[in-house]
C-alpha cells in the first residue's frame, strides 16, 4: 500500500513543532481493498478510514470539486488513479500539500518548503475556492502561527470568495469550530484581522465588525479605536491563557460601542446594556456553547461597573454578585473577574500589575460566601425576617472588606 503522511503532521515536524495526530492519503486503493485489509471507514461520504492498530486518519487520494454551496456542497471524486500530486493540488495551503513517505522523502510539488522557509500563506491553486472554510482555516492558521504572512494573491482570491458570498452559507457550526480554534491560540488578534481584511468579518461577525472606526475617549482608551481595544484585549486573553469562554466574552465584550449615536462619541453611555442583548444574538446565531455564551452576555452587561467597586455603595456591591448569581456560581464569576481583567489589560499603555478591582470583587465574594446562612435563620425567631438579615450580613461582609483593605493601605 503506497500511503503517506500529509498535512499539518508534515508541516509543523518542518517547523521542528510538536506533532500530535497523522493523517495520512493513499494513492492506488479502493474502498473495498482497505475495509479488506482491516481499516474501518469514518462516516460515510468521504473516502477516510482508520487504521485498525493506530487509528489514524488514511484518506483515499481524491478529487474533489463543488456541486453545491457552502460547507454541504461537496461530492468527493476517490479513485485508484488519482495521483498523490493530484490529490495534493486540491489541498488548502502549500505548507498544507507536503507528503512524506515512509522513508522520509517529501514530495512537495507546489513549493510548500519554499513558503513554509519564507512564512507565507499560499493557497496551492483555484481549487482554494471550493471550500470556503479555508477562508476561516487561514485566519485561524495566522493565529497560531504569528510569523507567517499572507500571500497577496491569496487575500485577493479570499476577497474575492466573500464577495462572491461564499461565507454567507457556511453552517453556523463549522464558523463556531474554526472561530474557537483561532481564539484558542496565542495571537487571536491576526485571525480577526485577517477575517476584516477578505470582508469575512463583516458577513460573519459584523457587530464586531462595527466596531473598526468607533472612537473612544483617550483618557481611558489610549488605543482610541474599538476594534483595536477589542483586538488588544482577545490577546491579552490568550497571554493569560484563559478558556475559551473567557477569549469569546473578550471578543464580544464591548458589541455595544458599535450602536452608539453619534452625537454622543467618543462616549459610549448605556453601551453595556446594548451590548448585552447583542452579545447574546450573536452567540445564538453561531451556536456558542451555553457557557461561552452565558459569560459573554454577563461580562458585556457588568464589565463597565466591575472597575468601579471603590465606588459602588455596598448595596450596588450586593446587588451586582446577586444578579450575577455569583454566590452559586463563584467559578464562573471568577472567569467574569478574568475577561474583564483582560479588558482593563487591552488597552494603550503598559499594564502589568495586577488589576485590583478583580481582588477586590473576589475578597467581598469569598466574604459572603462564608456567611452561615443556616444559622442566622436559626437564630432569627421571626422567620420572615430571615431574608433581610442575610442581606445585612452581605452588606457587612463588603464594609469589612473595605474596612480591612483601606487599614492596610
Ligand atoms: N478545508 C480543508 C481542510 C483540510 N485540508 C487539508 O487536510 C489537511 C489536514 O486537515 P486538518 O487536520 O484539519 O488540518 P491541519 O493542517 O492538519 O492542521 P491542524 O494542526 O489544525 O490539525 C490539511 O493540512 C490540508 O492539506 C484542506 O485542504 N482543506
Ligand atoms: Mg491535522
Amino acid at each position: 500500500m503506497r500511503a503517506f503522511v500529509v498535512g499539518g503532521a508534515v508541516r509543523d515536524a518542518l517547523l521542528g513543532l510538536p506533532v500530535k495526530d497523522r493523517d495520512w492519503v493513499v494513492v492506488g486503493e479502493t474502498p473495498e481493498a482497505m475495509l479488506a485489509r482491516g481499516f474501518r471507514p469514518v462516516g460515510k461520504d468521504f473516502p477516510v478510514f482508520l487504521h485498525p492498530a493506530s487509528n489514524e486518519e488514511y484518506a483515499l487520494a481524491r478529487t474533489e470539486r463543488k456541486s453545491g454551496r457552502g460547507y454541504t456542497g461537496f461530492v468527493c471524486h476517490a479513485s485508484p488513479d488519482v495521483t498523490l500530486e493530484q490529490d495534493l493540488l486540491r489541498r488548502d495551503l502549500t505548507i498544507n500539500a507536503i507528503a512524506r513517505d515512509a522513508e522520509g522523502k517529501l514530495t512537495d510539488p507546489y513549493g510548500g518548503v519554499a513558503d513554509l522557509n519564507a512564512r507565507i500563506f499560499r493557497h496551492v491553486s483555484p481549487a482554494f475556492a471550493e471550500d470556503p472554510v479555508r477562508i476561516l482555516r487561514v485566519a485561524r492558521f495566522a493565529a497560531r502561527f504569528s510569523e507567517f504572512s499572507l500571500a497577496p494573491e491569496t487575500l485577493t482570491l479570499m476577497q474575492n470568495m466573500v464577495s462572491a458570498g461564499e461565507v454567507d452559507h457556511l453552517v453556523p457550526e463549522r464558523v463556531w469550530q474554526e472561530l474557537s480554534r483561532g481564539l484558542m491560540e496565542d495571537t487571536p488578534s491576526r485571525m480577526i484581522r485577517i477575517l476584516r481584511e477578505c470582508g469575512a468579518l463583516a458577513r460573519i461577525l459584523p457587530e464586531v465588525d462595527a466596531l473598526f472606526g468607533v472612537p473612544q475617549p483617550e483618557q481611558h482608551h489610549p488605543e482610541i479605536d474599538t476594534g483595536e481595544h477589542v483586538l488588544m484585549v482577545i490577546d491579552a486573553s490568550a497571554r493569560g491563557g484563559h478558556p475559551l469562554a473567557v477569549r469569546w466574552a473578550c471578543l464580544l465584550h464591548d458589541l455595544g460601542k458599535g450602536t452608539t449615536p453619534e452625537a454622543i462619541l467618543p462616549h459610549h453611555y448605556g453601551h453595556e446594556a446594548r451590548g448585552e442583548h447583542m452579545a447574546r444574538a450573536v452567540s445564538e446565531r453561531l451556536k456558542a456553547p451555553t457557557e461561552c455564551r452565558d459569560l459573554a452576555v454577563m461580562v458585556a452587561r457588568e464589565h463597565g461597573i466591575l472597575g468601579q467597586i471603590d465606588i459602588l455603595r455596598a448595596e450596588t456591591v450586593v446587588k451586582v454578585i446577586e444578579r450575577c448569581d455569583a454566590l452559586r456560581r463563584p467559578e464562573r464569576f471568577r472567569l467574569m473577574l478574568d475577561a474583564a481583567a483582560c479588558d482593563y489589560r487591552g488597552r494603550g499603555g503598559e499594564r502589568a500589575a495586577p488589576w485590583q478591582p478583580g481582588i477586590r470583587w473576589q475578597q467581598m465574594l469569598d466574604r459572603m460566601r462564608a456567611i452561615d446562612a443556616g444559622r442566622i435563620a436559626r437564630e432569627c425567631t421571626n422567620k420572615a425576617q430571615i431574608p433581610e438579615r442575610i442581606h445585612c450580613a452581605r452588606l457587612a461582609a463588603v464594609k469589612a472588606v473595605r474596612a480591612e483593605t483601606s487599614a492596610a493601605d
